[in-house]
């Protein structure tokens, strides 16, 4: 089983305008309310792609409830941690015509150490042959280690897992060994004090998070596609021509569809090609992607051998 675990839910109001102007009164060309937040985007993927899951968080409120509603209509597997306090809002603003993407998320309820521990002990039958996928902010009061000491905990019952996550935090997860690690070049150019001027500086990158202990590197690239880089190989997938929506969640679907995919086929470069497929479906998507979507951008990605 693949248990997704989303720390700090969000309803996601994602408002479209023409242009956006602060310190002024705007109007939305069109506003939905989604059910967000990372490991729920990849849970939905999943669901998408004909994979079970298990979505875990902390949920709670009169906002909890809503985000519960918004959720039950993609009917998948949930069994989150009810909490004292509101799930939080993120806004997402789309400034159509300014071609500009802008988003404030909130911080989420404080979660109480009776809550935590209730949260952990679900998590004490994951074992071999599970894959926990953990990413997105942690809400108040959570200790800055909760998915490193999860991914700790997890593994020592022989469990699989993805930190999606950057700086530092990603290079600590390294020594234990995530089966995927996906940072954009920026993040990986960040983690090295550096700047990108090829492919081939980004690869030599990205093995050195490997040489540290993650089994397979993505680094995605937006409109420019990704890389998967190996050992002794390395794979560009182009980002396909198409209507940029709303780019939320993109991220989440590559790892979605990455991880999902290999779980079932460890074929690192057929879910190398679904999870680009899937980032840039939702891209193209104003929520994240659906299947329809996924298959028609997946024909029109080609996975390349760079080195
Ligand atoms: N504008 C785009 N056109 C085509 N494909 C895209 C576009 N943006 C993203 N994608 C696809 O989705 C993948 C992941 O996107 P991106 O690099 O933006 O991840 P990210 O930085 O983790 O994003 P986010 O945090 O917004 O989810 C890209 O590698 C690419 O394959
Ligand atoms: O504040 P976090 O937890 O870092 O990110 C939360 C979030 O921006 O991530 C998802 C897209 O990746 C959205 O659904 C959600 O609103």
């Amino acid at each position: 089983m693949i248990y997704t675990i989303t720390a700090n839910p969000s309803i996601d109001y994602v408002l479209q305008l023409k242009d956006l102007t602060t310190g002024k009164v705007n109007r939305t060309t069109s506003d939905v309310k989604l059910p967000g937040g990372k490991g729920i985007n990849v849970s939905r993927i999943l669901k998408e792609l004909n994979i079970d899951s298990t979505a875990l968080g902390f949920v709670g409120g009169s906002t909890g409830e809503m985000f519960k509603s918004l959720l039950s209509q993609h009917e998948l597997k949930t069994d989150f941690t009810n909490v004292h306090e509101d799930t939080r809002i993120n806004v997402k603003i789309n400034a159509i015509e300014q071609d500009e993407e802008t988003e404030i998320n909130g911080t989420g309820p404080a979660i109480s150490n009776e809550e935590k521990t209730s949260f952990l002990k679900q998590l004490e039958s994951v074992g071999t042959g599970d894959v926990v996928i953990m990413s997105g902010s942690l809400p108040k009061k959570l200790p800055d280690t909760f998915y490193l000491d999860i991914a700790k905990m997890i593994q020592e019952n022989g469990a699989d897992f993805v930190i999606d996550t950057t700086g530092q935090a990603l290079l600590d997860t390294l020594p234990l060994h995530p089966l995927v690690v996906k940072p954009n070049h920026h993040e990986l150019a960040e983690l090295f004090n550096t700047t990108f001027n090829s492919d081939q500086e980004i690869i030599d990158h990205a093995r050195k998070l490997l040489d540290k202990g993650a089994k397979h590197v993505l680094v995605s690239m937006a409109g420019d596609g990704a890389l998967l880089v190996t050992k002794d190989h390395a794979y560009k997938a182009n980002a396909p021509k198409g209507v940029v929506i709303n780019s939320v969640g993109a991220g989440d679907s590559m790892i979605a569809g990455f991880a999902g995919t290999f779980m079932k086929n460890n074929d690192p470069i057929e879910s190398f090609h679904i999870g680009a497929a899937c980032g840039s479906a939702t891209a193209f998507s104003q929520d994240i992607a659906v299947k329809e979507k996924i298959d028609e951008v997946y024909k029109a990605i080609s996975i390349s051998e760079l080195s």
